[in-house]
């Protein structure tokens, strides 16, 4: 199952210069190390990280060190998606390693709205205001901070994110996609668009169908009660449609793709192959997560526990009937089959003879 592991060319592991590994249990003895290991070589004066989300993000407005190098940058690395697919907690999760440079975007800059979110959106909707815009979103860095930003729309729409990623940001910009099971992830869109956003008002760049219940919403454009392709529900799921644009611009060796599906139930594993991937110290353990029981989904536990909103995350998906579920999982088949050709990787909600031609299995 894992030869991705096996097969794909080995990536160079080059961890930072001067950056220290610390073990868990030298950070678990004393928070302050932690915050030191963090912050100490930062842009940010360190003792005022005294609540659990200003321990991993750096709010704009901070008091700034006098460390030397410090300047607005642009992001070096990039979660483009994917939407309903856990991307919040990977990047909550991510932003606790200490090399890892984040911070929410703020909610408006020189009078413009950028975003409710804590999510840039420069690339699909800011992109106009320019690239100087985008910079100052970001917290001060140094050279060789791993600087991230996370949008999940970038994945698919516009079509030239890509391209602006290239041109703009710069061509060794790494690029990360959590992807899950398109189905579910169809499913949990349509109720989180029901239930939040879709009738409040329309958002730029989504072309959404909801109707009063899932199998309508999904088939109701097309003849003979096909799959409506156009529909953002199903067409977010596409993955390898939209990942081969990325690849006409960043080789496979900079595109990352997280199984959220193992990610949901061992989020320790997806995070070590994402620091190979991204040339980090290793940090991560199982002990910097624990599983909240009311959801049964993982959160973080350090320095302290810290779970996502039990209101969006976790919600209540309705029973959809077996047919629409059928008629999905033949859409996605080929795309599905398509991705593991182009990562070289099975995925977790896939049949592990994907590959095999159809009656064979
Ligand atoms: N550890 C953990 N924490 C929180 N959420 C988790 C986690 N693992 C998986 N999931 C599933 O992720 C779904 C939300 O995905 P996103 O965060 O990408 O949503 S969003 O696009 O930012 O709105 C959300 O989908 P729903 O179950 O439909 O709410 C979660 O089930």
């Amino acid at each position: 199952l894992w030869k991705y592991e096996l097969d794909r060319p080995k990536l160079v592991h080059k961890p930072q210069d001067k950056v220290r590994t610390y073990t868990h249990n030298e950070i678990a003895k004393n928070r302050t190390m932690y915050i030191q290991a963090k912050f100490g070589n930062s842009c940010y004066k360190t003792q005022v990280y005294d609540t659990w989300w200003q321990t991993f993000t750096l709010p704009p407005g901070l008091k700034r060190s006098n460390q030397s190098d410090c300047q607005k940058r642009l992001p070096n690395v990039i979660i483009i998606g994917v939407k309903k697919c856990a991307s919040d907690a990977l990047r909550d999760f991510l932003i606790v390693h200490p090399s890892i440079v984040y911070s929410h975007a703020p909610k408006t800059y020189n009078g413009i709205k950028v975003t409710g979110s804590g999510e840039a959106h420069f690339l699909d909707r800011h992109y106009d205001h320019g690239i100087d815009f985008y910079r100052n979103l970001f917290p001060y860095s140094k050279p060789g901070d791993t600087l991230l930003e996370k949008t999940p729309q970038y994945l698919n729409f516009p079509d030239d994110v890509p391209k602006r990623i290239y041109e703009d940001v710069g061509p060794h910009t790494k690029i990360i996609a959590i992807v899950c099971d398109p189905v579910t992830r169809a499913i949990s869109d349509y109720v989180f668009e029901k239930k939040h956003r879709f009738y409040k008002y329309l958002v730029p760049n989504m072309i959404y169908t909801i109707r009063s219940n899932f199998s309508d919403s999904v088939t109701e454009n097309s003849r003979q009660g096909n799959i409506d392709a156009g529909n953002d529900l199903i067409n977010v799921g596409i993955y390898a449609y939209h990942l081969v644009r990325w690849t006409e611009y960043f080789p496979l060796s900079q595109i990352h793709l997280v199984d959220g599906g193992v990610f949901r139930n061992d989020p320790l594993s997806e995070l070590r192959r994402l620091e190979t991937f991204l040339g980090l110290p290793v940090f991560f353990r199982n002990e910097h997560f624990f599983r909240n029981p009311d959801t049964n989904m993982f959160c973080v536990a350090f320095p302290e526990h810290r779970c996502l909103s039990k209101e969006k995350k976790g919600q209540h998906h309705p029973d959809v009937d077996v047919k629409t579920i059928d008629r999905l999982r033949e859409f996605y088949r080929p795309y599905d089959r398509q991705l593991v050709e182009m990562f070289d990787r099975i995925f977790s909600w896939m049949d592990t003879d994907i590959l095999l031609p159809r009656g064979r299995h």
